[in-house]
């Protein structure tokens, strides 16, 4: 598929998934049910990060059992984590930064990839392969909100999605920016919840933060 193909797939999934929730899954068994919530509560995309030994597992397991679900693979940092990631059958592939390696490899990769840039020389590192869509990471600490109003000007026709540190209140805001396309982050499935196995408070923090994100769509 080419790049072109792949900022088509990138603007389908996040024209329907505003808010991206990014998972890290300490046990296996737990997939399935917070799959379930997080559905319950609105969201049918997800992000899987490759931080803990369920991940793969996880997103092999929702493939195959949740197959509606359009999900990710996220903290991929190689090229040896991204072939693991496709193998298992994730739909992206997102990165917290950039290296030749992983742009490279985006290029001829059935599923997109979304690099993690922090700064404008990144940014042209992506841009220079052909990328125009990526991660802002971290956000809250690179410039949030600032950096993507500063960017917006040389930048155009390149959107992001911003994840890293942004705390639920400020989504809003940050999905104001045209070139914002979603916003990431662990708070529609947070530790704790996992932890406690509260699937109905996570559904409830799903249809919360989605509620909060269309009332901004319509400002
Ligand atoms: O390493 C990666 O590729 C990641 O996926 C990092 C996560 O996107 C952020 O850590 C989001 O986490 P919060 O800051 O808790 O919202």
């Amino acid at each position: 598929m080419s790049l072109a193909e792949h900022i088509k797939t990138l603007d389908r999934i996040f024209a329907s998934a505003r808010v991206l929730p990014v998972i890290s899954l300490r046990r296996a068994e737990d997939a399935l049910p917070l799959a379930d919530a997080l559905e319950a509560g609105g969201v049918t995309t997800l992000e899987i990060t490759l931080r803990t030994s369920s991940a793969l597992g996880a997103i092999a397991q929702l493939r195959r059992d949740r197959a509606h679900l359009c999900v990710g693979a996220g903290t991929i940092l190689d090229g040896r984590q991204y072939q693991l990631a496709l193998d298992a059958g994730a739909q992206f592939i997102v990165t917290p930064g950039c290296t030749e390696e992983l742009l490279t490899l985006g290029l001829d990769s059935p599923v997109p990839l979304l690099p993690g840039v922090a700064t404008a020389s990144e940014i042209l590192q992506g841009y220079r392969f052909g990328y125009r869509r990526f991660k802002l990471y971290p956000a809250e600490v690179c410039g949030g909100i600032g950096a993507l109003k500063s960017f917006a000007g040389p930048f155009a026709g390149i959107r992001f999605c911003p994840t890293g540190g942004v705390a639920r209140h400020k989504v809003p805001d940050y999905l104001a920016l045209d070139n914002v396309m979603g916003v990431g982050g662990t708070w529609m499935a947070p530790a704790e919840l996992i932890a406690q196995q509260d699937w109905a408070g996570i559904t409830r923090v799903c249809k919360e933060s989605l509620a909060e994100a269309a009332a901004d769509l319509s400002r």
